[in-house]
């Protein structure tokens, strides 16, 4: 069948094709109930079940197809979205419109240096070599380190390479990297120390500036139902009627408890959502004030504000 030719109609949708954010994403859609099926190195996919066609990119260019109004959209990383942003001229508003941060693909992009050499500072770096994938925001954060005006041009030389930018060091072609870290296993394999951040990432939805789409909106709200599902765990437990002020506080919910009555005179029964990073610091807190029978179930999906 000859996808493009089919597109008319759908929402374009873009996923990143390969890669760190590839897999959170294909599980998202899934948990989302977007169902389709990608044919071997077919970069388009339609949705059997939705008016959506899923267009697989590379993460970087997803920021400038979206920005261009091309696709409506798409899953990257908010670098990634910066990297794009730092590139329009001064002044002009991006393209691009974040809807939603998915809280997977943390990373931090770093100014990394040899471990052992005498740079413990980024701008010791002025002047010297520096390579990237990152250019235009490499080029932003030098630049506001210089002082230097835009269009002036800048005594650090920045460098781009498409991949690897951790051997460059190594390799005698800088004297720094910009680059992705997220355990520092990469960074310490290749003898580098990070000694200064320019942007946080996570994955973001994001979408055409100023695009406004039923269907849009309900394939947010149903990422967003997914997101919220993977972050709470719905807390159960028994505690006396007497405490519950205390144990309501300990766990307020989103909005706030659910207090059922029980047989049993004088106890009641909550139900609560709590944040998954926070479920043991709170089964302790609870254990203290006389809770009983405390239950954590998983959430397998969602709708809350
Ligand atoms: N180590 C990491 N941990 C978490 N997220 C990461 C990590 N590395 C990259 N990312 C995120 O994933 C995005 C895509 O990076 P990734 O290296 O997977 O891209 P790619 O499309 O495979 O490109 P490349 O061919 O340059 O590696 C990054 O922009 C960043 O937001
Ligand atoms: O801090 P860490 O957990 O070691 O992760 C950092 C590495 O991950 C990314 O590369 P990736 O492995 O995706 O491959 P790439 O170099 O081809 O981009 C990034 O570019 C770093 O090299």
């Amino acid at each position: 069948m000859d996808l493009v030719n089919h597109l008319e109609g759908r929402l374009l949708f873009a996923v990143p094709k390969k890669g760190r954010l590839q897999q959170a994403t294909l599980d998202l859609l899934a948990g989302s109930d977007v169902q389709f099926r990608r044919e071997t190195r077919l970069d388009i996919a339609l949705v059997k079940n939705l008016p959506i066609a899923l267009i697989f990119l590379p993460a970087a260019d997803i920021p400038t197809f979206v920005g261009e109004g091309r696709v409506d959209i798409g899953i990257t990383g908010r670098d990634q979205v910066a990297e794009h942003d730092a590139t329009l001229p001064n002044g002009e508003v991006s393209g691009v419109e974040e809807i939603l941060d998915l809280g997977f693909g943390g990373c931090k992009l770093q100014v990394q240096v040899p471990q052992k050499g005498d740079i413990t500072e980024a701008k010791q770096l002025i002047g010297r070599n520096v390579v990237t994938s990152f250019t235009a925001l490499s080029d932003a954060f030098f630049r506001k380190l210089e002082g230097a005006a835009a269009g002036e041009k800048l005594q650090t030389k920045i460098k781009y390479v498409g991949g690897s930018v951790e051997a460059a060091c190594a390799l005698g072609v800088a004297d720094g990297i910009v680059d992705l870290v997220e355990s520092g296993e990469t960074m310490k394999a290749a003898g580098l120390k990070a000694i200064d951040t320019v942007v946080e990432s996570t994955a973001v939805l994001v979408k055409s500036r100023g695009s406004k789409n039923e269907l849009l909106d309900l394939i947010a709200a149903r990422i967003r139902g997914v997101i919220t599902a993977q972050r709470f765990v719905l807390c159960q437990y028994n505690i006396p009627r007497s405490e519950l002020a205390v144990a309501a506080k300990i766990t307020p919910g989103k909005r706030a408890p659910t207090i059922t009555a029980l047989e049993e005179e004088n106890w009641v029964a909550i139900s609560s959502m709590v944040e998954k990073k926070r479920i043991a610091t709170v089964m302790d807190e609870l254990i203290k004030v006389g809770a009983t029978d405390i239950l954590v179930l998983n959430i397998a999906n969602s709708r809350t504000d």
